[in-house]
């Protein structure tokens, strides 16, 4: 048997393991920062060996054995009982699912690390079943049916750990809505958001996604007839982001006139898939906080922006009017830090989404040309004659925003799932399944409701779930299964896209325009199987490989 460091005996590599043990215990009660308890983990491994060399006056070489030595025995001792808890013992033990995800989230590291967590959910469930345990207390309900028990208006649940990552500190008033987690301070913070997106808040912004939508078909045009092959997803992404720059603080980004993304939007482009992954880990976060940001430049962009536009004002009507005002009733204003995060928070919130419902919806048209005819006869004929202008008419178009819906089903543009926490001071929460059952979920335990897989779920949408086809949202009374409650590209209840309504003017107005203006057709050199493998989850979507186009002015349109 090897022999110990002269620093070490068998006694203190049994304290040292009674310590691992209560610290295990501690950690489930008191849930200390990740930040708090590496200070005095290495606080006291420094000590010791300071201690060994220079009060008991060992080596130093062997103070440093003995302390790896009782370290490891910590280690290997809190992690064991840490993995035979959440294996064992742990209250989410009675839902099915791998040990890996039993054990950590990690293990959902490889597919965050390639976009690909939905696909990797939707496997699970198609191999435990409808509740599958995706984390050590994380469970995913692949049932629409329990949504009212866990997002409904009336639910006891708040947002997950997930939307703790985003924070860029601990103070509750510095987060953006989005990722605001306090439930009535939530309330008090929709209550000032809600004015930004009235009726008549929407009708001020009608001209201004009027004006880009012209800019953005005029480049186009102007690209076409030089014969370009035109990466058409890209362009509907600087036309979301520049609509967000202008609606959100009446400061565009100019991407439709620069014909590229501009560096802060890139950056933010990149980071995006990082929050992803560091989200299975949220604990980790603080730790991560202290290191560079990165997405400074995109936050130095928002502050820049909103000093802007405190001091000069809004050049016309924008969110930000909304948001630096205070609620009448309850004289509850944002915090600087609030309006900083909210500023973000509608540029990746708007311009992401809605440019990727749009990228779907055209890829999925050119494939097929039979639903492109149909959607382009339909505003041909209510917009006979004249510009693509009218949002009340927009609204007429049926067919077009049956395409969209459908894109936004066969690809949701936030496709991993919405995560939300029952408190731990709750009661149990009893969610009704669509098999009649119940399930009573503890809590503490945190709950995902997976929207790709939702979405093509034959229970939901049948028949051919897995295939575009726009008719089913037109007569959906005639299909064999047609469950409005299961698309979840909006999210649900009291936390759903507040956004909603100016994505569909945004959406209906730039996809009605692009068709009736242009003939379409995917360049040849356009490999469908690599675009659809560069469809990267990174909590909204991200698109690797372009979709490249060529485009012809349409005769009636020029
Ligand atoms: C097709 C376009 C869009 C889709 C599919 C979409 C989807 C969603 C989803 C799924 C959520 C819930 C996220 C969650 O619970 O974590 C959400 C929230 C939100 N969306 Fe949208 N969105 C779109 C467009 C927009 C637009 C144009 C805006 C305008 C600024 C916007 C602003 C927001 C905001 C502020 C929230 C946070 C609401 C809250 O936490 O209370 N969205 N969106």
């Amino acid at each position: 048997m090897p022999s110990l460091p002269p620093t070490v005996s068998f006694d203190s590599l049994k304290v040292v393991a009674g310590l691992a043990f209560a610290t295990h215990l501690l950690v489930q009660l008191a849930e200390p920062m990740v930040t708090h308890f590496l200070a005095a983990y290495l606080s006291v491994l420094f000590t010791y060996i300071l201690f060994q060399s220079f009060s008991a006056g060992f080596p130093l070489s062997s103070s440093i054995l003995g302390a790896l030595l009782l370290a490891t025995t910590y280690n290997v001792v809190i992690f064991s009982s840490i993995g035979v808890y959440r294996l064992f013992l742990h209250r989410a033990c009675k839902f099915p699912g791998p040990a890996s995800l039993a054990l950590s989230k990690w293990a959902f590291v490889p597919s965050d690390a390639v976009g690909q967590r939905p696909q990797k959910t939707d496997e699970l469930h198609k191999q435990y079943g409808d509740i599958v345990r995706v984390g050590p207390r994380e469970i995913s309900i692949n049932d629409p049916t329990a949504l009212p028990a866990i997002m409904g208006f009336s639910a006891p649940t708040i947002k997950g750990p997930w939307y703790y990552v985003a924070h860029t500190d601990n103070h509750p008033r510095s987060c953006s809505l989005h990722t605001c987690i306090d439930p009535a301070l939530r309330k008090l913070r929709r209550k000032i958001w809600d004015p930004a997106f009235s009726i008549r808040a929407l009708q001020e912004y009608e001209n201004q996604i009027r004006t880009t939508t012209n800019e953005t078909m005029d480049q186009l045009a102007a690209r076409s007839e030089k014969n370009e092959t035109i990466p058409v997803d890209q362009w509907a992404m600087y036309f979301a982001f520049d609509i967000m720059g202008q609606l959100g603080f009446s400061k565009g980004f100019g991407l439709v006139q620069l014909g590229t993304l501009s560096k802060p939007i890139h950056l933010l482009e990149e980071a995006m898939q990082a929050f992803m992954t560091l989200g299975c880990v949220s604990w980790l976060a603080p730790l991560t906080r202290l290191l560079p940001n990165p997405i400074k430049s995109f936050e130095d962009y928002c502050q820049e922006a909103v000093d802007e536009r405190k001091m000069n004002g809004g050049k016309h009507a924008d969110i930000m009017s909304y948001l630096l005002a205070e609620d009448k009733e309850t004289g509850v204003k944002h915090t600087p830090e609030e309006i900083k995060a909210d500023s973000g928070l509608i540029i990746v919130a708007g311009s992401d989404t809605s440019s990727s419902s749009l990228s779907m919806a055209i890829y999925l048209l050119l494939q097929h040309p039979e639903c492109l005819r149909k959607a382009r006869e339909e505003v041909d004929s209510i917009f006979e004659g004249q510009e693509v202008n009218d949002f009340e008419a927009l609204k007429k178009c049926v067919y077009l925003t049956a395409c969209l819906n459908e894109a936004m089903r066969l690809f949701p543009p936030v496709a991993s799932g919405l995560q939300r926490e029952i408190p731990s001071n709750s009661s149990p929460v009893v969610a009704s399944l669509r098999n009649g059952e119940k399930v009573i979920i503890p809590p503490g335990m945190v709950v995902t409701f997976p929207t790709y897989s939702v979405h093509r779920d034959p229970r939901n949408f049948s028949p051919a779930p897995e295939k575009f086809r726009p008719e089913r949202w037109v007569n959906p009374e005639k299909e064999i299964a047609f469950n409005k409650n299961a698309f979840l590209a909006f999210g649900h209840g009291p936390t759903s896209c507040i956004g909603k309504n100016l994505a569909w003017m945004e959406m209906r107005c730039f996809l009605a325009s692009f068709i009736k203006r242009f003939d379409g057709k995917l360049d040849d050199s356009f490999d469908d199987a690599a675009f659809q493998a560069g469809i990267k989850d990174t909590f909204t979507m991200t698109r690797t490989k372009p979709l490249m186009v060529k485009l012809v002015e349409r005769p009636a349109s020029s």
